[in-house]
This record gives C-alpha cells, structure tokens and sequence, in this order.
C-alpha cells in the first residue's frame, strides 16, 4: 500500500475533514485540534495529512506536493489549477454572495466598488450581470468595507448571516453554493490510482452513514 499525502487547511475545514477520515477506519493518534503539529500521520502508516493555507491546497496538489487535497469550492473558483476534482465532501457548507445595505440597488447602469477576498469570481459575476465595477481585493474581516465607505458592496462567504448581520449587511444576491471537495494530483492518480480509489470508497462509505 503507497502512502497517500492529504493537505488541508487547520480550522474549521480540518475539524471536520478529520472526523470523517477517521470513519475510515483511520486514526490519527497525535492529533487534537488545538495542536501547533502540521503533520500527522496514521497509526498504520497509510495517510500523512500536512496542515497548509487554505488557499494554498490545490497549489501543494497541482504540484505533486501533495496526492490529495481537500479543500472550498470558493477557493478552486478563485485560483483555479491543474488538478482533478472528484468528490464533494458535503461540509464546510456556505454560499458565495454579493452583500450590501439593505435597499442597495445593483442595476446594469450601476458602477460598484466591491471588496473582497475573492476579486476574480467578484470581477466574473459582475461582467456576466454587465455591471461595471472596480474590485478592491482584501484578505478578511470584508464586511468592513461598506460600513467605512471603501466599497459599496462586497462578495463573500455566507454561512449563518451572522457576520452580516452585526454589521447592519444583508444578502443582495446569492453567487454560488459552497462546500469541500477533494481534489487529486494528475500524476498521484495514475501511479495511486487502487489507494485513492480505495480512500474515496471509503470516504463515500462514511458519509452516506453520516446522512
Ligand atoms: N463561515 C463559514 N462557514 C462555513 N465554511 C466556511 C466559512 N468561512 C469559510 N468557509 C470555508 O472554509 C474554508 C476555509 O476557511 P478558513 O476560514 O479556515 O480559511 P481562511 O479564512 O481562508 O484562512 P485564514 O483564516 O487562515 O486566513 C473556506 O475556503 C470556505 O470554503
Ligand atoms: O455567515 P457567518 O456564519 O457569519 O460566516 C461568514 C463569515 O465567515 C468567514 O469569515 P472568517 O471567520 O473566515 O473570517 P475572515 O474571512 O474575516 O478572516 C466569512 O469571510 C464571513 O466573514
């Protein structure tokens, strides 16, 4: 059996991930959410999972650094790179939306400032809408922007509405829906192909017990 590398982010994407990996049957003896570890491996030696920025996933994955990664559909959206996507892990569940001031309009003859950590799908959704915009790209805390005047509106991750809420924001659109996917190195596929055919079944095993 060829060991397998999984990359992943630390965080909520690695909380859950992990449990359902474990229902595999694997089991990862060292780790705890609250370690500063960013390697594990199993106790049969059959999986090593490295902790990495989420956004750099599919790049560990594109190059061979890592055989598997699991990773947000926002991000593969945002960057997209040369790797198979086979599954979707059903967590990690979100929506990419454009959000605003309650009552904010966003018409064709609009000309929007929009904020966000995701300036290329923002950039896409509004040319596909033929809404002209200049896309200010930040790397969080996004809902600020329009209380503060540097941007309009603002395209970002939606979960429970309680970010925008506090900051007096409202959804204005829904762009995509968001969840985890595992997504696999061209080569690792066709040297690994018995191993992540395996770790997939098995995968696919555990969450229709999840469901
Ligand atoms: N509030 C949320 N609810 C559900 N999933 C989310 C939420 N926010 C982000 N996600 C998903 O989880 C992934 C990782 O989010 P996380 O917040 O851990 O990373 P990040 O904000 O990009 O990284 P960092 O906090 O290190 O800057 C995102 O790419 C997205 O797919
Ligand atoms: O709808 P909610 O349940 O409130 O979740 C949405 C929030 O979660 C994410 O932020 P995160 O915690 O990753 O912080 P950051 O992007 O500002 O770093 C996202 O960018 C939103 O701000």
């Amino acid at each position: 059996m060829k060991l397998l590398t999984i990359a992943m982010a630390k965080g909520r994407v690695a909380d859950e991930a992990i449990q359902l990996i474990e229902r595999t049957g694997l089991y990862f003896p060292d780790y705890h959410n609250e370690s500063r570890k960013l390697l594990f491996t199993d106790d049969r030696k059959h999986i090593k999972l490295i902790f990495v920025k989420a956004v750099d996933v599919p790049t560990y994955v594109e190059k061979g650094a890592a055989d598997i990664g699991l990773v947000g559909k926002d991000v593969l959206m945002e960057d997209p790179k040369e790797v198979y996507e086979l599954m979707d892990l059903g967590i990690g569940k979100c929506k990419l939306s454009v959000a605003g001031f309650v009552g904010a309009e966003i018409t064709e003859s609009s000309y929007l400032s929009v904020a966000s950590k995701y300036p290329n799908v923002a950039k896409a959704y509004f040319e596909e809408m033929n809404i002209r915009t200049d896309i200010i790209k930040l790397n969080g805390s996004v809902e600020l922007a329009p209380l503060i005047g540097m941007a309009d509106v603002i395209v970002d991750i939606v979960e429970t509405g309680t970010t925008l809420k506090e900051n007096g924001l409202t959804v204005l659109a829904d762009i995509v829906d968001i969840s985890v996917k595992l997504i696999v190195n061209k080569a690792s596929y066709a040297i690994k192909t018995d191993e992540i055919q395996q770790f997939m079944k098995h995968l696919y095993a555990g969450l229709e017990v999840r469901i």
